[in-house]
């Protein structure tokens, strides 16, 4: 799914999904967890957009406002988020319940919880065929039967009537795959669906969605802690931290060119990327609770580039420079073709603009 393997033509289309500023809390007894807090991204047609950051980072509540799956205590607070120009967030629980495994389709990372075991897969299979395309009877099960076989799995006639629990682990993610593409979805959400298979396994589940990808031209989101696996999965990368994207580039230029810091450290604890290292080099300390406004750089306190205006000054996503269009960061140091002042500027004027708007 590396983008030299896609036609160049995706760059060229109009987004799918557009989320625009969303910001998502939970209000707890003691305090309001900012899990999203101004959001912005978009998925094209045929993209895999990958997004990575470690645990606590706003990954899934991302994906869960998306798929109108956000429950008491939380709440979307503002933003925007449209599938196909249309807006989801203003949508009633029935209009979504449409959407959720038509349009749009979610795998997460146990499929136990996709699963029902008092049905057959097949039985299970065939309920989304006839909710989303209308098929019954014996067109159901071919069209069932089918779709194991689109995702690799062996001898389909007859597993389509066995149980969840006679299906491995990787054959039951296949099978909450197939059931995905039940509703011919346009876009696929997937959240760490390959975390809890071993690496054989999980090679072979990111190929069988490159495939698929390819197939029915796909719009894919992949969340993911892993960098080795949006390595191999996704056209663009979302790094996320604490409840904002950091950076936001085509996968080979940010893995050629990382520029936030907090993204040049998760690249450095990849095995093997730090040949100086006897072990796994992490980043010290832990991603903060999103707590209180970010009024300063969530990452200050473990940056190693950190200076005295991280602790003031809140970074937006701006251009890393001038000539990228395509390549953000929310970081002070940049855009880096203007002296620091001027760069600190840009996050300050723009962190007042929004304020203004509130
Ligand atoms: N139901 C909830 N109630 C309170 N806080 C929540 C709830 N769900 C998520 N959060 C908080 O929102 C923040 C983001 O969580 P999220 O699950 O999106 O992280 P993540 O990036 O998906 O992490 P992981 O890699 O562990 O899955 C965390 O601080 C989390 O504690
Ligand atoms: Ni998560």
């Amino acid at each position: 799914m590396a983008s030299s393997q896609h036609p160049s033509s995706i760059a060229d289309r109009e987004p799918m999904l557009r989320v625009e500023n969303l910001q998502t809390a939970f209000f707890t007894d003691k305090e309001v967890i900012r899990a999203c807090d101004g959001v912005s991204f978009d998925i094209k047609p045929g993209e895999t957009v990958g997004v990575v950051g470690e645990s606590g980072s706003g990954k899934s509540v991302t994906a869960r406002s998306i798929m109108g799956l956000i429950k008491s205590p939380g709440r979307i607070l503002d933003g925007s988020i449209q599938f196909k120009g249309e807006e989801l967030t203003t949508k009633s629980e029935k209009e979504y319940r449409q959407i959720r495994g038509g349009d749009i389709a979610m795998v997460f990372q146990d499929p136990l919880t996709s699963l029902n075991p008092v049905y057959s897969v097949g039985n299970q299979i065939k309920e989304a065929l006839r909710l989303h395309q209308g098929l019954t009877g014996t067109e159901a099960t071919k069209e069932a039967i089918n779709l194991l076989e689109a995702v690799g799995i062996p001898d389909a006639g007859r597993r389509v009537r066995e149980y969840p629990h006679e299906f491995s682990g990787g054959m039951r993610q296949r099978a909450v795959i197939a059931m995905a593409l039940a509703c011919d979805p346009e876009l696929l959400i997937c959240d760490e669906p390959t975390t809890a298979l071993d690496v054989t396994i999980q090679a072979q589940i990111l190929e069988l969605l490159d495939e698929l990808q390819e197939e029915r031209d796909l719009a894919i989101m992949f969340i993911t802690h892993d960098m080795g696996v949006i390595a191999e999965i996704a056209d663009r990368v979302n790094v996320m931290y604490a409840g904002e994207i950091v950076e936001s580039a085509p996968v080979v230029e940010l893995f050629e060119n990382p520029r936030h810091p907090y993204t040049r450290g998760l690249l450095r604890s990849i095995p093997g990327n730090n040949p100086d290292a006897d072990r796994l080099v992490t980043i010290e300390g832990d991603v903060p609770t999103p707590n209180e406004p970010a009024t300063y750089c969530r990452f200050a306190p473990r940056c190693p580039e950190a200076f005295d205006s991280c602790d003031k000054v809140h970074p937006v996503p701006v251009a890393v420079n001038d000539d990228s269009e395509d390549h953000a960061a929310a970081c002070l140091l940049y855009p880096e073709d203007v002296s620091q002042s001027e760069a600190i500027d840009v996050h300050r004027n723009a962190a007042t603009e929004s304020e203004d708007e509130l």
